[in-house]
């Protein structure tokens, strides 16, 4: 929290972190996939342009991976709203070092929202509606979206079960939950030795109950070469509010 300097009131802050350490191993390209070129920018440079386009936001802090030497090329490297940590092993622990880097600037209470830097196609609009219908949420939230395939369980090869698709929904990002329950959480998870592979898992561990938000179908994380045509689609077609 910090005080509005007009009104003396105590305001909420939020914050963004951008986990950009992965290899992109599934992608296979000679770059991590966050600075593959996409509709003429790198996916990372237009992920941060896109949050920073947010303007409630106080800053987005990168965790970049420790041999990074793409990171100053980008122009939103140089932006003053823009700050790194280095990324760790896993997604979790990028994450969790940039909220130790955070420390300095964010209050118990603030907000943060964690964003793929490989979901590049993210719409500033989709992100300030999950900050509106989650302010007041008591644990905060994620966007999401319902499956729209029949889902089948399956044991080398041969289906076992089609499971009731009726309340499974996909997780998205951001995700967006209080500094210090977040940072506390996936340090218990990582304690306890609990892979979680996004915060609402680490979240769910501690006891909480997450609400989601319907996102967008084009909000993808960019995996495979073949979601890089896909991404330059909706990039190049998206209004950018
Ligand atoms: N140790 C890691 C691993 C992943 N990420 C980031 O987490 C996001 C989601 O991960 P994913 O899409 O799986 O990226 P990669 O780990 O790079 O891909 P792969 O699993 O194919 O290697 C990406 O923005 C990625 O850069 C990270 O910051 N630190
Ligand atoms: C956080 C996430 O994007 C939600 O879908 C996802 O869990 C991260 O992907 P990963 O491949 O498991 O790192």
């Amino acid at each position: 929290m910090s005080t509005d300097p007009k009104s003396g009131e105590a305001e909420t802050r939020f914050w963004i972190v951008i986990p950009a350490a992965g290899v992109g191993k599934r992608m296979g390209a000679d770059v991590p996939k966050q600075y593959l070129e996409v509709a003429g920018k790198p996916v990372l440079q237009h992920t941060v342009e896109r949050l920073l386009a947010v303007h409630r936001v106080s800053a987005v802090m990168v965790a970049l991976g420790a041999d990074d030497e793409f990171w100053p090329e980008l122009p939103c490297s140089r932006e003053p709203r823009v700050l790194t940590a280095t990324g760790g092993k896993e997604r979790a622990d990028s994450v969790l070092n940039a909220l130790c880097a955070l420390s300095a600037h964010a209050a118990d209470d603030d907000w943060v929202l964690v964003h793929d830097a490989a979901r590049a196609c993210i719409t500033p609009a989709d992100v300030e509606r999950l900050m509106e219908i989650l302010e007041d949420h008591p644990v905060g939230g994620i966007l999401a979206l319902p499956v729209t395939d029949t889902l089948k369980e399956v044991e080398n090869g041969t289906i076992k079960g089609s499971p009731d698709r009726s309340r499974i929904w996909r997780a998205l990002t951001p995700q967006m939950f209080r500094y210090r329950a977040l940072k506390e959480a996936l340090e218990s998870a990582a304690k306890g030795g609990l892979a979680v592979t996004d915060e609402a898992s680490a979240l769910e561990l501690a006891g909480q109950s997450p609400r989601v938000v319907e996102g967008r179908s084009d909000n993808i994380k960019i995996t495979r070469p073949e979601d890089l045509p896909l991404a330059a689609f909706y990039l190049e077609r998206q209004c950018f509010e």
